[in-house]
């Protein structure tokens, strides 16, 4: 081979590999590049590790149901996934309706400006984000609403992402994101003018400690908007398919078992919330919002192959080989809960904190 032969075909190798990491393998929103994977807060050399805890979690499902050990498993678990999520879906970590004509970034703005609309808080209020993510609701609805945003996550990774979002989008004046547990939150209470959380709740392992939260720190006559992962009236406990997709999902999303839809507004009610309005946004005339991960198939092989390739050359930490593979398997479970109907993860709740009850004279 001559020469400009080497050099011709050296370039055009280089060329691929640039655009099979880099632009095919970037992120919706650009927030990270394949080479860019990490484990989180978990030291690369411990992630494969990780992986491995976050799994013996199901080996002993009696642990996943002590109250107390379920925070630290939803943390691992999103060290783990965070920049897989940012990288090869956005910002936002919830599904949306599919829009015709929109684009997917559209389809999960106009989803989050819903939950704030709901609220019908005006500029300069102060609103909760229960469960925030790194922060893509949070900048959607305070640019849309003017409201200041404050969002809690139990992820340090995601507290560092998030306010790395915020300035960059220059929204840090009105977004503010603190770490802590939302079935304990730091906040006082009747100290927010709204509250919602999006695809959030169905981490926490008894619905009522997280709604009676954020009931806490609502003012009297304050609303909260709540996006809920649960079964459908479809579902049947007794048929294995049924039983076999519910807990494929459990298992590759972190929940320490999903509710029934039944179950929300009873608890809603049982913290002292009167229900608004109670509707599953998944339901016709709405368009299914498991077509993007059905879309995504293609993606999915050539991001695994991706992923695989960085772990072998050491950019990549080892454990993300399979965490992606986890990932893929439950992109297959969700698809299969939305086509069946017996799931939803958009179950969405309104509710109203009521004004005090002014103390009777002869009391
Ligand atoms: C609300 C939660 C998360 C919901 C979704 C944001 C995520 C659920 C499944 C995730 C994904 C599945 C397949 C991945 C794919 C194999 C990879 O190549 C690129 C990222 C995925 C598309 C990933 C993206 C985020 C999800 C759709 C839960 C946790 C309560
Ligand atoms: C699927 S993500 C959704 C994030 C965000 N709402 C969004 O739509 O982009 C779930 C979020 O809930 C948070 N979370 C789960 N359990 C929590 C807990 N006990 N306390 C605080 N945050 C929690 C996770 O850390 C994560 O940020």
């Amino acid at each position: 081979m001559d020469s400009l032969t080497l050099f011709c075909t050296a370039s055009l190798l280089a060329a691929g590999l640039y655009w099979f990491v880099c632009v095919l393998g970037s992120a919706e929103q650009k927030g990270k590049h394949a080479v860019q994977l990490s484990g989180g807060s978990i030291a690369k050399e411990k992630v494969q590790d990780k992986y491995e805890q976050y799994w013996s979690f199901f080996r002993r499902p009696k642990e996943i149901e002590t109250a107390d050990k379920v925070p630290a498993f939803v943390d691992t678990f999103y060290n783990l996934v965070t920049d897989i999520y940012e990288w090869g879906w956005g910002q936002s970590f919830h599904f949306s309706p599919s829009i015709p004509g929109k684009s997917h970034r559209d389809a999960t703005r106009i989803h989050e400006e819903m939950a704030v609309d709901l609220l019908n808080v005006k500029p300069g209020a102060r609103i909760l984000d229960a469960g925030c993510g790194v922060g893509g609701p949070m900048r959607a609805i305070a640019a849309h609403s003017g409201a200041n945003v404050v969002g809690i996550t139990i992820n340090e990774y995601q507290v560092n992402r998030a306010r790395m979002h915020n300035k960059k989008a220059g929204l840090d004046k009105l977004c503010e994101v603190v770490c802590g547990n939302f079935l304990q939150m730091p906040f006082k209470d009747n100290t927010f003018d709204g509250a919602y959380s999006i695809e959030a709740t169905c981490h926490a392992p008894k619905l009522e400690d997280v709604y009676s939260e954020i009931y806490r720190v609502l003012k009297p006559g304050s609303l909260y908007v709540s996006y809920e992962w649960v079964t459908t009236e479809l579902y049947r406990g007794d048929d294995p398919e049924h039983v076999e997709v519910i807990q494929g999902i459990e298992r590759g999303d972190a929940l320490p078992g999903l509710r029934s839809y039944k179950d929300i507004a009873e608890v809603a009610e049982k913290v002292g919330f009167e229900v608004i309005k109670e509707k599953d946004l998944a339901k016709p005339p709405a368009n299914p919002w498991w077509t993007r991960l059905k879309m995504g198939r293609i993606a999915y092989w050539r991001n695994h192959i991706l992923v695989t390739v960085l772990a072998w050359l050491g950019i990549a930490p080892k454990g993300v080989v399979d965490v992606h593979e986890m990932l893929f398997v439950t992109a297959d479970y969700l698809t299969r809960g939305g086509e069946t109907g017996i799931f939803t993860p958009m179950h969405m709740i309104l509710c109203r904190k009521p004004e005090s009850k002014v103390a009777s004279s002869s009391a």
